[in-house]
């Protein structure tokens, strides 16, 4: 059975249901800086339940004397304002720690004691969100021993069971196929929600409404009228602490994959025949699965990776991929993907869409650019004009959230003389509230049991099909080419566009 979609809720918002939060990996970064932050921020706007508690799965006994604190005094550092002493009493009575191995079954029965205890001295009924914020190579154990132990088992339960999951899922398409296996052998597919906190971003999910609650733009929204599109999500942060993870994963798992394809697939899917979630998600894997398959020669010839050398950012040095920590002596990991790729169905075929996405860039943005085809020149042959501009709609993402549109106009005077102007929307001009993270939108999305903006297993899979071919080329092709940090990317990533006469925009 399916979910609606959150976007249709009516207003004000409802909290949601009594529930106790089982977070695995509770000791580590994500629960720090995003999760608990959330929750703060859900409570903040009455979404979440006033029967709630938190259970905090952990490996290691001493963390868990403080880790109630811990994660509270980190939370403050990612709040908009920190903690009050009502809300830091309110959620440390409510944390509750369990110490145990995630191999070992007496690990989940010290949870099943746990969640008895907190559901009884809190009244959360029995609902469970079981969040897995580990290392992606627990997320099958972990589920296999949740459900040995009988806890996604509904019925038994007398209340709901959701895992959600995170990213990455999966090395690749064989491992996404297993990691969907072990899942769906212990729960149903509408207990699973396999997160990407980018469909969680606002402005991403305004995509979906910019497109279809304005009739203005469905019409041009095509090959007849778009000449192309450039998704870009940039960052100027290098890969910090994380040296471990991303020298085997690299940018095309790590963004391209899960990321990029999204706000792809939301700029190019069709309208769906309703909210409900299934329906959004046909759509938006109907996307994935009409990109051209890349062959060895598209991969030379269409897709760029490239690392970053050492270079200055905002007036600093900083160093090179190679002599980040716990990156493997002369590593080929990419920490920058463009490609070029084609959504071979009825609207797009002919169209390109150029994707494209870096570590250490000039600067952090993410945006989609949809550049129109250009008029006619014909009625300016005859006058100073030279060119024409085509118009752009750009979706700003993140930082600074908007739309704008670049039309030319004409300048004032009695020459005839046009320019490049932008209509523009500004969130933080309209809109009290500023966009979130996506994190709080995604849990409640999960506590109220709206699988929208979670990934199904078909699309996990359907993505990786699509990026295979590269990730199969790249060892018998030449090293990443060098691009120096605080750029925008290697020459050749130019090239691919200036190649078909066209030029990335300068966010
Ligand atoms: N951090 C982020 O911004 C993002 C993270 N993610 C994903 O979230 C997940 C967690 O990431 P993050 O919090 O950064 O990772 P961390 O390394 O900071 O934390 C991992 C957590 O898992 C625990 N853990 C590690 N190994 C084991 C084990 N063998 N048995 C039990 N527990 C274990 C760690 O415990 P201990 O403290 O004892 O080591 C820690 O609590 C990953 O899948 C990551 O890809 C996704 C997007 C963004
Ligand atoms: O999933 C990930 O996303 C972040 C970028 O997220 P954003 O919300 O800050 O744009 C990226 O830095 C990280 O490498 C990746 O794993």
């Amino acid at each position: 059975m399916s979910t609606a979609n959150g976007s249709l809720r009516p207003l004000p918002i409802a909290p949601a249901d009594p529930a106790v939060f089982v977070g695995f990996g509770a000791s580590g970064d994500l629960t720090r800086r995003k999760l608990v932050p959330a929750l703060v921020n859900l409570r903040r706007t009455g979404a979440l339940p006033a029967a709630f508690a938190f259970i905090a799965v952990i490996r290691q006994a001493d963390v868990g004397k403080s880790l109630a604190d811990d994660v509270l005094k980190a939370a403050d550092e990612h709040l908009d304002s920190p903690l009050t002493q009502e809300e830091r009493d309110w959620f440390l009575g409510r944390i509750g720690v369990v110490v145990g191995d995630v191999e070992q079954p007496i690990l989940y029965a010290d949870i099943a004691a746990r969640l008895t205890e907190l559901q009884a001295s809190h009244g959360t009924g029995t609902n469970a969100l079981f969040y897995l914020a580990t290392p992606p190579q627990l997320f099958a154990p972990i589920a296999a021993g949740l459900g040995k132990a009988g806890l996604l088992d509904e019925a038994a339960a007398h209340g709901w069971r959701r895992v959600v999951v995170e990213k990455p899922f999966g090395h690749d398409l064989e491992s996404a196929i297993a990691l969907n296996r072990a899942l769906s052998g212990v729960m149903e597919e509408r207990q699973i929600y396999r997160i990407d906190h980018y469909l969680g971003k606002e402005t991403v999910q305004n995509l979906m409404i910019f497109r279809f609650a304005n009739s203005i733009f469905e019409p041009i929204w095509n090959r007849r009228y778009v000449d192309h599109v450039q998704i870009t999500v940039a960052e100027s942060d290098g890969i910090g602490t994380r040296g471990g993870y991303y020298d085997e994963a690299g940018a095309l798992r790590d963004m391209v994959q899960n990321h990029l394809f999204m706000l792809l697939a939301l700029t190019a899917m069709e309208p769906p025949i309703s909210f409900d979630a299934d329906a959004v998600r046909d759509e938006r894997l109907k996307v994935l699965q009409a990109i051209t398959p890349f062959t060895r020669a598209m991969v030379e010839r269409d897709v760029v990776r490239a690392q970053y050398a050492a270079g200055r950012i905002k007036d600093a040095d900083v160093r090179g991929y190679l002599e980040e920590d716990k990156v493997a002596p002369g590593s080929s990991t990419e920490t920058f993907v463009a490609l070029r790729l084609q959504v071979e169905n009825w609207r797009w075929a002919g169209v390109p869409f150029y994707l494209r996405t870096g570590k250490r860039l000039a600067k952090r943005v993410s945006e989609i650019a949809v550049h129109f085809r250009q008029p006619p020149f014909m009625m300016f042959r005859d006058t100073a004009v030279r060119s024409l501009n085509c118009n752009v709609l750009v979706i700003r993402v993140q930082p600074e959230e908007g739309i704008t549109l670049e039309v030319d106009a004409k300048v004032p005077g009695q020459a005839l003389d046009l320019k490049t102007v932008a209509m523009d929307f500004k969130y933080d001009e309209v809109f009290a509230q500023t966009p979130s993270t996506g994190y709080e939108t995604l849990l409640y999305d999960a506590l109220t049991g709206d699988q929208t903006l979670f990934h199904r297993a078909d699309s996990t899979e359907v993505s990786w099909r699509a990026v295979m071919p590269i990730l199969e080329a790249w060892p018998s092709q030449s090293r990443p080419v060098c691009y120096a940090a605080g750029s925008w990317g290697p020459e050749e990533a130019h090239e691919l566009l200036e190649r078909d006469g066209r030029a990335w925009r300068r966010p």
